[in-house]
């Protein structure tokens, strides 16, 4: 088992607009979330946000404790949730076993020392994805199936953004200290997430887009609403979000994406939105 840590700064939008794409994706995508019996993880400078994926193919592997983390085990000062985009799985944490299904998520809170993840059946992997954010209270872990989610409904096929929102790790559903997570389908026939798009300067967010189809991808944008740029996103990747840009894309077909955020409130809809005809 191996873990891959890699670090991103904070990048200024005075910084970012200047950037070709090698370098916006360089420092945005994160283009390798899952590898066999690896842990892959990026640490974000903005509001110290890990996001990573760990799929167990032939061992049982355990939840490492980066260096540059200065802590005695990972989640001694974080909380971390996670969420299945592969086979079933099993998640001990500190003794306590949670069976996780397909798109089925586990919050586990500060103070949680030994994490391992197993997958059911090695033909068919689990893939956890994970976020992480600093915490400073201990808050119960607890399993949230889909069921359990507050679901909104919003765009239109008109619009080609239709898409069903479950929040998953989110504060009406269950206490986090700043960490929210969910995961948005799209209908079928509809590619735009996020438009309106917004910001929400409080608080800064990574993008995991996955079901996109073979041979599909899905255009990410990102930056202040009146300077955009783009990152061509493929299955199973992740993008990172700052406090001061928008994150909303558009696939060539459907897709689901995951996404996590932290930051100074629990408000998901404190939102700046955007208004769609003048973005530039
Ligand atoms: O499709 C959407 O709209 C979203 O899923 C929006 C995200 O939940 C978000 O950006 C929350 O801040
Ligand atoms: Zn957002």
């Amino acid at each position: 088992m191996q873990t891959n840590f890699e670090s991103r700064y904070a990048l200024s939008p005075t910084e970012t607009k200047q950037m070709n794409t090698v370098d916006l994706r360089k420092n945005f995508l994160i283009p390798h979330i899952f590898e066999a019996d690896h842990i892959n993880l990026t640490l974000s400078h903005y509001d110290r946000y890990i996001s990573g994926g760990v799929m167990p193919v032939n061992e049982v592997v355990q939840l490492s404790n980066p260096d540059s983390l200065k802590a005695e085990y990972f989640l001694e000062r974080r909380e971390l949730g996670i969420i299945n985009v592969g086979g079933k799985g099993t998640i001990i944490a500190d003794g306590v076993n949670y069976d996780i299904d397909f798109k089925e998520a586990l919050y586990l809170g500060k103070g949680t020392k030994n994490v391992t993840f197993a997958s059911a059946d090695k033909e068919k992997p689990a893939k956890f994805y994970i976020n992480s954010a600093p915490a400073h209270h201990k808050y119960p872990s607890k399993k949230v199936s889909k069921a359990e989610a507050e679901i909104v409904e919003l765009g239109t096929a008109e619009t080609a953004n239709h898409r069903i929102i479950n929040k998953l790790l989110v504060n009406s559903v269950l206490p986090t200290c700043q960490l929210q997570m969910g995961m948005t389908e799209l209908k079928s026939g509809s590619v735009w997430n996020t438009m309106p798009a917004h910001t929400h300067d409080r608080r800064m967010e990574v993008y995991f887009y996955f079901e996109v189809p073979q041979g599909q991808s899905v255009c990410h944008f990102m930056g202040e609403p009146q300077e955009t740029r783009h990152i061509w996103m493929q299955n199973e990747q992740a993008v990172i979000s700052p406090n001061w840009s928008i994150h909303s894309g558009a696939g060539t077909s459907n897709y689901t994406f995951i996404w996590g955020m932290a930051g100074e409130n629990l408000d998901y809809g404190d939102m700046d939105h955007c208004a769609i005809n003048e973005l530039k």
